[in-house]
C-alpha cells in the first residue's frame, strides 16, 4: 500500500514511517513547506503529486495551552486545514483516516466516552480539532476519524519525556491526579491505523466508516502515568522522582482540560478487530528505547 500521512517529524507520523515501512508499505510523509495545513492549496497540490492508495491526517497544531492565544491559526490548522486534507483525499477517490482527540469531550461524564456521546470541548485546541472531524466528515464519505488520547513515543515532544526531564533535576514532581484517561503509545496507534486501512482498502462498507474511540486498554491519572514513568525509569538505572498527587486547581493552566479524558474502545474491536495493548505494556516498549543502555 502506497500511504501518504501529514507532517514530517511528529510522534504519530514518525510512527507510522517506522511501522508501515517494517509491514512492507511504501510510507510517504508530506510537511511543511511542501504541505502548510494553514494554506489550504498546498495540501491538496502535496497530496495529489503523491497520488498515495490511503491518505492518514496525522499533522496538527497540538500545543493545548498556547492555542488559546492562537485561536486563528489553531482553527486554520486544525479545523480547515483537515478539510483540505479531506478535499484531496475526495479528489484522489482514496480512503481517508483522521486523526482526532479526547479533548473534544467536556469531561464531565462519569463513565468512558463512546463515540456517540455529545462533544463540548472546554478549551480552543479540542474546539479546533472538533471543527476538523466536521469538516472532513462534511466533505469525504470515505473517511474514518480515530480519536487517540495522551500520546506518548520515544519521537517529538511528550509527558514521558518531560517526566524523565523534570526527574533530572529534582526529587519530587507534583502532577495533578483527578484527570484521568488513557496513555497512549504512537507506535500502538501506528500498527491501529494501518489494520484500519487494510480494512478501507479492501472493503467499501460504510460501517468501517465515522468516528471510533483508539487508545490502549486499561486507564490512570497523569500522576498515576508519572509514577510508572519513574518506576521504569528507575527499573532501567535512569533518572527518578517521587510523585506528589496535586488537583487541578493547584496546577494553574491557560487551557481547561477534561477531569474524564476516558474513551471507550468496544466499537473500534468489535467493527476493525482492533484491540491496542494495556498501557503499561506499551510504556515498556517505549522506555526501552528511550532507555537502551540504562539496565
Ligand atoms: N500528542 C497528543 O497527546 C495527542 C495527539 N492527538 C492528535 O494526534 C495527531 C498526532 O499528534 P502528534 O503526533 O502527537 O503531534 P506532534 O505534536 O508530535 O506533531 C505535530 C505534527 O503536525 C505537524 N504540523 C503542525 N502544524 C502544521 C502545519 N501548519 N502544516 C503541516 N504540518 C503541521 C508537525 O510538523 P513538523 O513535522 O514540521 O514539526 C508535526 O509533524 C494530531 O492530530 C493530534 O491532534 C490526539 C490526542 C493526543
Ligand atoms: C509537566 C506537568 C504537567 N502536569 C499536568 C498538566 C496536564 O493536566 C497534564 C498533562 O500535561 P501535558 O501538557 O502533557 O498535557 P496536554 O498537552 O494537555 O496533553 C494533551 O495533548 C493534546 C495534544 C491531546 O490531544 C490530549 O489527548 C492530551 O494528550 O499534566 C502536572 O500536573 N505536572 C507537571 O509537572
Ligand atoms: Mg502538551
Amino acid at each position: 500500500m502506497k500511504i501518504a500521512v501529514t507532517g514530517t517529524a511528529g510522534q504519530v507520523v514518525t510512527s507510522l514511517i517506522e511501522r508501515g515501512t517494517v509491514a512492507g508499505h511504501d510510507v510517504i510523509a508530506i510537511g511543511r513547506p511542501d504541505l502548510d495545513l494553514a494554506d489550504p492549496a498546498s495540501v491538496v497540490r502535496a497530496l495529489e503529486a503523491a497520488a498515495p492508495d490511503v491518505i492518514v491526517s496525522a499533522a496538527a497544531y497540538t500545543a493545548v495551552d498556547k492555542a488559546e492565544t492562537e485561536s486563528d491559526l489553531a482553527h486554520a490548522v486544525n479545523g480547515a486545514g483537515a478539510g483540505a486534507v479531506a478535499r484531496a483525499a475526495r479528489l484522489l477517490d482514496v480512503p481517508l483516516i483522521h486523526i482526532s482527540t479526547d479533548y473534544v469531550f467536556d469531561g464531565t461524564l462519569e463513565r468512558p466516552y463512546v463515540e456517540s456521546d455529545p462533544t463540548g470541548p472546554t478549551g480552543v485546541y479540542g474546539a479546533s480539532k472538533l471543527a476538523g472531524e466536521r469538516a472532513v466528515l462534511d466533505t469525504h464519505d470515505n473517511s474514518t476519524i480515530l480519536r487517540v488520547a495522551w500520546v506518548y513515543s520515544p519521537f517529538g515532544g511528550n509527558f514521558v519525556k518531560t517526566m524523565l526531564r523534570l526527574a533530572g533535576d529534582r526529587d519530587e514532581v507534583s502532577v495533578v491526579a483527578d484527570q484521568v484517561g488513557n496513555p497512549t503509545s504512537a507506535l500502538a496507534i501506528a500498527d491501529g491505523i494501518l489494520q484500519v486501512a487494510n480494512n478501507m482498502v479492501s472493503d467499501g462498507s460504510s460501517s468501517l466508516r465515522g468516528v471510533f474511540h483508539m487508545t490502549a486498554q486499561g486507564e490512570g491519572s497523569w500522576a498515576d502515568f508519572a509514577q510508572s514513568i519513574f518506576a521504569a525509569s528507575a527499573a532501567r538505572g535512569g533518572p527518578s522522582a517521587s510523585v506528589r498527587s496535586i488537583g487541578t486547581a493547584d496546577y494553574p493552566t491557560p487551557a481547561t482540560r477534561p477531569a474524564n479524558s476516558r474513551l471507550d474502545c468496544t466499537l473500534i474491536a468489535r467493527v476493525h478487530g482492533v484491540r491496542l495493548p494495556d498501557w503499561r505494556t506499551s510504556l515498556d516498549v517505549v522506555m526501552d528505547r528511550l532507555q537502551p543502555t540504562a539496565h
